[in-house]
């Protein structure tokens, strides 16, 4: 059976930890302690199949305006199976239902799903900046 939960206190740690900082590719080498740290002030889905965690993602929302995707990350043996769509069908709907103004993403190679849920390259990249921390850890 699969489930996703968005209750903080949910979130398999030690899993969440493990995947991200050995197998994410922008998350690579991330600490135990950021981890915790971004569970704690972000609002995350886990997904779990049969009682173990088996993806993930977060927003950084106001539930209101504006979310911030990120960490998407399923199993390496799960996907393929839908799990990932699962995932992004539910976090449409909970962005559906605030009324949401704008989402925002980064991906090295997955524009294709992100696509399929609407999303687009900036259409006025002359609006948006960002500012990096390249000397800080993932
Ligand atoms: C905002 C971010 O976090 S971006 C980072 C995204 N995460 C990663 O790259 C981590 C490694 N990859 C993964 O964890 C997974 O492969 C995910 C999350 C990208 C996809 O999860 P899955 O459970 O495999 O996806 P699912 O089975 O629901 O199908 C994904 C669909 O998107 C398509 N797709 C497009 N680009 C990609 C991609 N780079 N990787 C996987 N699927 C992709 C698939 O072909 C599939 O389409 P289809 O149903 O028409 O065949």
């Amino acid at each position: 059976m699969i489930e996703i939960s968005t209750d903080p206190a949910a979130v398999d740690l030690d899993w969440l930890h493990h995947r991200l900082s050995t197998d994410a590719y922008w998350a690579l080498g991330r600490s135990r302690e950021r981890v915790e740290r971004l569970v704690a002030n972000s609002l995350p889905y886990s997904v779990f199949r049969d009682g173990s965690q088996i993806a993930f993602a977060r927003l950084v929302t106001d539930r209101t305006t504006f979310a911030w995707l990120a960490d998407v990350y399923v199993d390496r043996p799960q996907r393929g199976q839908g799990v990932g769509k699962l995932l992004l069908d539910r976090i449409m709907a909970d962005a559906d239902s605030w009324g949401l103004r704008r989402m925002a993403l980064a991906t090295g190679d997955a524009h294709d799903l992100y696509r399929t849920y609407g999303f687009t390259p900036h259409p006025k990249p002359d609006l948006w900046m960002e500012k990096n921390w390249p000397s800080n850890p993932a």
